[in-house]
């Protein structure tokens, strides 16, 4: 079956580059069919908070979220970054709609179960729980949703969640209703076996790969949480998973796909 729905994610690092931002958007814009449009922006919201005196925190790839955090990155990510997105998006053609997982109640969570550490706000995503409804008919009236990477518990209580975490658990979602590819776009041409070699991309990670990989402790930071996302994603139902740049996004919704497939 054709793939009929593009889940793309983009990240901080990006969103944070205005030239690569606007080039992005302007490509995604030229998508033909059904998208969706997921971002972060964990780099604007550390900025942000060092203004306010609100110190970032990271642990494997997701920020500790204390009372003060979860303001700052409700204002940035549901606010600043999703509005600013949105009206950018509109310049260029696309109608887009800004979302948070709260707003339809598309994508309830639970707050992270304190353990070994206390993530505080931040919100784990029941993938079967979300509500598909509201977004099948944005998309089938021809708009487009702009998801910020936040969620709610259903309490009132907005939680922080990983934006590559919001796009894997909607790309699962969805596939129950769509053939979706879910792609995943950085600043990088792909994952790389040597994170200083812009052009050592690996242009397929199979769960074997993906082991050898950990144990020669070649993945750190953020691009831990992509790749567990993206196998998530796999073993869930979600046809096709790419890691790529953000400037290869339109060739990326073609067969003639660049960067790291994930299988
Ligand atoms: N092997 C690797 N290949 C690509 N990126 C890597 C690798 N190891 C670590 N990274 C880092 O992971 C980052 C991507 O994660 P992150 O900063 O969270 O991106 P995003 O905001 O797009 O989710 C890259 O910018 C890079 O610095
Ligand atoms: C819980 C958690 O870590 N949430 C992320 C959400 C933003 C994000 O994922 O942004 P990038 O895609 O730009 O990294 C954070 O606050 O950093």
């Amino acid at each position: 079956m054709m793939i009929d729905l593009f889940i793309i994610k983009v990240g901080g690092n990006v969103i944070d580059n205005p030239a690569l931002l606007q080039s992005f958007l302007e490509k995604f814009a030229a998508i033909p069919g059904k998208k969706i449009l997921i971002h972060g922006g964990g780099k604007i919201a550390t900025r942000i908070g060092d203004k306010l005196g609100i110190e970032s925190k990271y642990v494997d790839g997701r920020r500790i979220t204390d009372a003060d955090t979860i303001d700052v990155v409700t204002m940035v990510y549901g606010g600043l970054v999703n509005k600013q997105l949105v009206a950018k998006l509109q310049s260029h053609g696309c109608n887009a709609i800004g979302l948070t997982g709260a707003d339809a109640n598309i994508i309830p969570a639970v707050k992270r179960p304190v353990k070994e550490i206390d993530y505080g706000f931040v919100g784990d995503v029941y993938t079967e729980k979300l509500h598909t409804g509201p977004l099948k008919a944005l998309l089938d009236t021809g708009v487009t949703p702009v998801f910020a990477p936040l969620t709610h518990d259903g309490n009132g209580q907005i939680l922080n969640t990983n934006a590559d975490t919001i796009a894997s658990s909607l790309a699962i979602a969805l596939s129950e209703h769509y053939s979706v590819r879910l792609i995943y776009c950085f600043e990088k041409k792909g994952v790389l076996r040597d994170s200083a070699d812009d052009n050592a991309v690996i242009n397929l990670i199979n769960k074997e790969i993906y082991q050898q990989l950990l144990a020669e402790k070649i993945l750190t930071d953020g691009i831990l949480p992509k790749l567990q996302n993206a196998f998530g994603a796999i073993d869930n139902g979600v046809k096709e998973v790419l890691i790529g740049h953000a400037d290869d996004v339109l060739s990326n919704t073609t067969p003639k796909v660049a960067g790291t497939l994930i299988c």
